[in-house]
């Protein structure tokens, strides 16, 4: 293991304690890195000030308390979220002032509170940042008032709490999760919306009834107003990378603690030395890592856009900027929270039947994921945006009459697009494939590729169908939904093989993070296996195999790597909630000691005599036919 410098070691004991002794020891002694080392190349200093103080107020507040695994009944756990938001509101952790200093930190606490309870998060950001980004995005001076409103609790009459006069509103009820959150439904009977509240910025309506706007271009006008839809789908992305970071720490810091059988009969072996638990698990840990770094990046560059929006930037660059996001966007919230999704019903099942154990988290973790591949907008019927655009740049490509440019660069390498068509796998040893630019070549032909054959399916489509609608609706199984995923893997593995090849990147960290990112580029194409051959980018049976055992190398190379990984991302203890996977990794001490803690774990239950008495008669009740 390398060790940080003593000046270096002084600041990150401060701010990040030691791991207790015990049972994880050993992987931890075995790693080739400091896990604090990656934990503060991972985030600056601030930032994980200011997540401690997030973790050590809840944690210290007796609000906050709660028992691993306890199913609280509906009522109780929304009064009990809506109680917890209050009090946010009152911490106030980020003020305006820190938001406008360093606005990632609004993603960091996003995150640290949706790592506590995502019903609790959602809750507080749907009330002041969903709801009033839009207001403020979208409308003037004018709606001032309405944004105060919100702040001071006032979105039904102040006294009454009962809903304003022709306005109907009711709960949905129980959801599969994030049951502390209240969706509801509303309704309006003849409520005449006063003219002031039209949401003004892009187009405004004089009161003799005329169209004003301060965009010529109605594109750029559209895609001004949009905008603000995206904030959302770009959280999201973060929001469920935070998800796979809780499941993949509970499921490796288990399997690294949980043994089953061995090699003779004497002793038990971690099930992360298998090969099978590697597989499973290690993967998902890659993709944690370079999905979070794309998540990160990725909200940095809607922090430009909302900057321009802001500043009233009426720029082609601030509409492009938007478009690439909204492309990106589009695409990245499915990748990121399918990933999410899978990851973590693996990591429930690589923990058997611990975790299935409520108390271990894993079903909530899950649970609490899946709305984030529908709100905001469905997985599937987003992805077609991200194939439009990209379908809208098949001209220029083929005519070569103008470059494939954007601000973020996604597609830059479209201006290749013919030569890249052209190449093949050329890979010839599991050596050769461990490098990450084999996985990023190959995806370039892939994007490539599906693009093409996206294009001439629509065109067919087009002349077979009896209107551009059906075209369009035909071409997306095999064609435009795969070019989509395609394409949002490309960028991020393009994105963190620039960064993990960086030369600022620590040498110490270097290797593993190259792994990583290797990983992630081979498992995801892996997926893509048959349209690679399909293509003619690979041939005959080496292609396929090199890529399969080159995985496999990389897991094990990686396994002991493994519990350093998630300890440089895991919560603290309290946050994380989940008695199979503390950072001492006494597995079955703290399974017990949550067990014992269980309210009338030892006792009888209240209808133990039905048990006694009454015995059944077999066979009756009789049938009355
Ligand atoms: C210093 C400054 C600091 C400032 C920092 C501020 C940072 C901001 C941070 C914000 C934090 C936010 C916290 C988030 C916390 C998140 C909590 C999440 C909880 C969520 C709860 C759930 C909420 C909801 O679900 S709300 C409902 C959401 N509903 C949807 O999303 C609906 C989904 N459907 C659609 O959007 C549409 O149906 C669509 C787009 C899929 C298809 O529509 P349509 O058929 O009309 O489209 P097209 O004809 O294809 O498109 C027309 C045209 O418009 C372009 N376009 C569409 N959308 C956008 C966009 N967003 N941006 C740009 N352009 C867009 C599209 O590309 C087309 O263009 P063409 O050129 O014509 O092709
Ligand atoms: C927990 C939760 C909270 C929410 N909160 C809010 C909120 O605060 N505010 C708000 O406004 N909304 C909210 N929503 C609603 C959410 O935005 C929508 O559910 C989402 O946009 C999907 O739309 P839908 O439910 O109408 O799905 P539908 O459009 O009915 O989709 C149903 C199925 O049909 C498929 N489908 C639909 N169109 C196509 C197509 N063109 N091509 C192929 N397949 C298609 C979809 O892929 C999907 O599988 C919330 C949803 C959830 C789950």
């Amino acid at each position: 293991m390398i060790t940080a410098s003593k000046s270096d070691a002084v600041s990150q004991d401060g701010l990040l304690p030691d791991l207790p002794n015990g049972p994880l020891s050993e992987y931890r002694r075995k790693a080739s890195f400091n896990w604090k080392d990656m934990a503060m190349f991972l985030e600056d200093e601030d930032i994980i000030a200011f997540k401690n103080k997030i973790f050590s107020t809840l944690e210290s507040d007796p609000l906050f308390y709660r028992q691993p695994g306890v199913d609280l009944p509906l009522e109780k756990y929304r009064e009990l979220t809506f109680l917890r938001c209050k009090k946010i509101f009152e911490y106030n952790f980020l003020t305006f002032e820190a938001t406008m200093e360093k606005p990632q930190k609004m993603l960091v606490l996003i995150n640290c509170l949706g790592m506590y309870d995502w019903s609790l998060s959602t809750k507080y950001f749907l009330d002041t940042q969903v709801f009033g980004v839009a207001i403020g995005n979208t409308g003037s001076e004018r709606h001032e008032t309405i944004l105060h409103q919100t702040q001071n609790m006032e979105i039904r009459n102040p006294k009454t709490l009962l809903p304003m006069p022709g306005v109907m509103v009711g709960d949905i009820g129980r959801k599969l999760g994030q049951n502390g959150l209240d969706n509801g439904f509303a309704m309006f009977h003849n409520v005449r919306i006063p003219y002031e509240n039209l949401l003004n910025r892009t187009g405004d309506i004089s009161s003799s009834g005329n169209y004003t706007s301060a965009y010529k271009d109605p594109k750029q006008r559209l895609g001004a107003s949009l905008g603000t839809l995206s904030s959302g789908r770009v959280s999201i992305i973060s929001m469920v990378v935070t998800n796979l970071k809780l499941a993949i720490t509970i499921a490796i810091r288990f399997s690294a603690t949980r043994r089953q059988f061995g090699p003779t009969e004497k002793e038990e072996i971690p099930v992360l030395e298998y090969q099978l638990q590697q597989w499973r698990l290690i993967p998902y840990l890659a993709a944690a890592y370079a999905l979070d770094y794309f998540s990160v990046g990725f909200f940095f560059n809607l922090i430009e856009l909302q900057i321009g929006i802001l500043m009233k930037d009426r720029s082609p660059r601030q509409a492009e900027l938007g478009k690439e996001i909204h492309a990106l966007s589009c695409a990245g919230k499915p990748l990121a929270s399918w990933t999410a999704q899978h990851g973590a019903q693996e990591c429930r099942e690589a923990c058997g039947g611990h975790g299935f154990l409520a108390m271990n988290r894993l079903g909530d973790i899950r649970n609490d994921n899946d709305p984030n591949c529908t709100y905001e907008g469905d997985n599937n019927v987003l992805l077609q945006q991200t194939s439009n655009y990209l379908l809208g740049l098949v001209q220029s490509i083929h005519e070569d009459n103008a470059p494939c440019e954007s601000p973020l660069g996604s597609i830059h390498f479209l201006n290749d697009y013919k030569t890249i068509l052209k190449r093949k796998f050329t890979a010839s040893t599991i050596r050769e494939c461990l490098d990450c630019a084999v996985a990023l070549d190959a995806y370039k032909w892939l994007v490539c590729y599906l693009l093409r054959e996206s294009h001439d399916k629509l065109q067919q489509e087009k002349q077979r169908a009896a209107n551009d609608f059906d075209a369009r609706n035909n071409s997306q199984v095999y064609y435009c939904r795969s070019l989509a995923l395609a394409f949002i893997e490309h960028t991020v593995l393009q994105r963190y093989y620039d960064y993990t090849h960086d030369p600022s990147t620590p040498g110490s960290l270097q290797p593993v993070l190259k792994k990583l990112c290797c990983l992630y580029g081979l498992w995801s194409l892996n997926k893509h296996i048959a349209v690679l051959y399909q293509g003619g980018y690979f041939a005959g049976e080496l292609p396929g195999r090199i890529v399969q055992d080159a995985i496999l190398d990389l897991c094990a190379q990686l396994k002991d790597d493994a519990v350093s990984l998630v300890d440089a991302i895991a919560p603290p203890d309290f946050i994380l909630n989940s008695p199979i996977a503390k950072a001492d990794g006494e597995l079955y001490k703290n399974l017990w000691s949550a067990v014992l803690q269980g309210e009338k774990v030892l006792e009888r239950p209240s209808w133990w005599p039905e048990f006694c008495c009454n015995k059944p008669v077999i066979g009756k009740p009789r049938s009355q036919l």
